[in-house]
């Protein structure tokens, strides 16, 4: 290991490499490496099973760890069959989907709970901070049961964040809450996260969640991280289909490399490095179809033509039947700002925003030719 690495090593203030974790016979997390830096928020996302709570329990020390290495800001605190510091030594901040609060304390003495060892106005203080960052400072006398599911959570948070510890471990902590609180609490938790510069390790499945959380993501699937960085990375230079995918819905359509590029009924795409003559996938994000009217009366063969249009409130959706020059059709959805709602059967010109459209290898021969 060189000065560099030594140097960065111990700038992170987490750091997991080649970590396994098996229960049974069945691998849950697979030879997984992460860092997070001081300060910085990552969160893990990826579908259900894919091994994220599990891996943000070996960080917490809540599953031993099997395989692997574990260090909070520089310090080893996990060996296989050796070394494991337990949760309460770790000096991190948790907080889960039900975080369960102590029903016969206060909300104050909640959060002061677990500030040992300061003169007890300190401990008020710093608490009281907490909670009017979470904008619960007028519940500090309140007892939880008189509380919101949505104010319980902000006082569990309080209370994580309350001994100011090295990494903060989030398990869906927003998830029990309605959309519209559940913005407003992750909005402010977000700015408390910032504004205390805790490292942040939060899990989600929510894919919004994590673009509007995180500093970097690292997405997740049957128990290993496909793709890590910025959400900007993982949106607009997605590794692989899976990935795509995952930020929501796609057109996907099938093609034949030629020339360098693969032509769809929205017109030629560049195929990148894929080979001549082979099979590619191309997926076109709904955003990525810049749709106009078309009222051109002149008599045409075939056009593209919407099939259905639907407000959905900030955007509309367009069922689109796009007519491609080489005589390929393909139903289509193309997501347009505003309210924007053609009749059936308009005429329409589209193009692409090729910044939204990926291609990939084709495992799937033979379509779309
Ligand atoms: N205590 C356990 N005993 C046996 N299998 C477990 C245990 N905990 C988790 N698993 C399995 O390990 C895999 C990963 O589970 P994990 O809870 O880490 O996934 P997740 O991505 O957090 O899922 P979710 O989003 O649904 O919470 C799953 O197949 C799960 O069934």
């Amino acid at each position: 290991m060189d000065a560099g690495t030594t140097a960065y090593r111990q700038a992170t203030a987490l750091t997991m490499e080649g970590v396994h974790h098996s229960f049974g016979n069945q691998p849950a997390v697979r030879e997984v490496d992460l860092d997070i830096a001081p300060g910085e928020v990552v969160c893990l996302l990826g579908p259900s099973g894919c091994g994220k709570t599990t891996l943000l329990r070996i960080a917490a020390g809540l599953e031993v760890l099997q395989r692997g290495r574990v260090t909070l800001d520089g310090g080893e605190i996990a060996v296989p069959k050796g070394r494991h510091v337990p949760p309460e030594k770790r000096n991190v901040g948790l907080a889960f989907q039900d975080s369960a609060l102590f029903p016969h304390l206060t909300v104050l003495e909640n959060v002061t709970f677990g500030l040992k060892g300061q003169p007890a106005h300190q401990r008020r203080e710093r608490a009281m901070t907490l909670l009017e960052q979470l904008g619960m400072a007028a519940y500090a006398e309140s007892y939880p049961h008189m509380l919101s599911g949505g104010q319980q959570q902000r006082v569990a948070l309080a209370r994580a964040l309350a001994p100011a510890p090295q990494l903060m471990l989030l398990d869906e902590p927003f998830s029990s809450l309605d959309a519209r609180l559940r913005d407003r609490i992750r909005d402010d938790t977000l700015h408390v996260l910032k504004k205390v510069g805790a490292a942040t390790l939060l899990v989600t499945h929510d894919p919004e969640e994590a673009m509007f959380m995180a500093d970097r993501i690292a997405l997740m699937r049957e128990g290993s991280i496909v793709q890590v960085g910025t959400p900007r990375e993982l949106y607009c230079a997605p590794c692989d289909p899976f990935v795509v995918a995952f930020f929501g819905e796609v057109n996907e359509i099938q093609g034949v490399v030629r020339d360098g590029r693969v032509q769809t009924p929205v017109g030629p795409v560049e195929a990148g490095w894929l080979p001549e003559g082979s099979q590619a996938l191309v997926m076109i994000r709904p955003e990525a179809l810049r749709i106009t009217e078309h009222f051109d009366p002149a008599p045409e063969h075939r056009y593209s033509h919407v099939v259905m249009a639907k407000l959905l409130g900030r955007s509309s959706l367009l069922h689109i039947c796009a007519h491609g020059e080489d005589g390929r059709e393909a139903h289509l959805h193309a997501r347009v700002p505003g309210v924007f709602l053609p009749a059936e059967g308009q005429r329409i010109d589209i193009h692409l925003d090729l910044s939204q459209v990926f291609v990939f290898p084709s495992t799937v021969a033979g379509t779309g030719t």
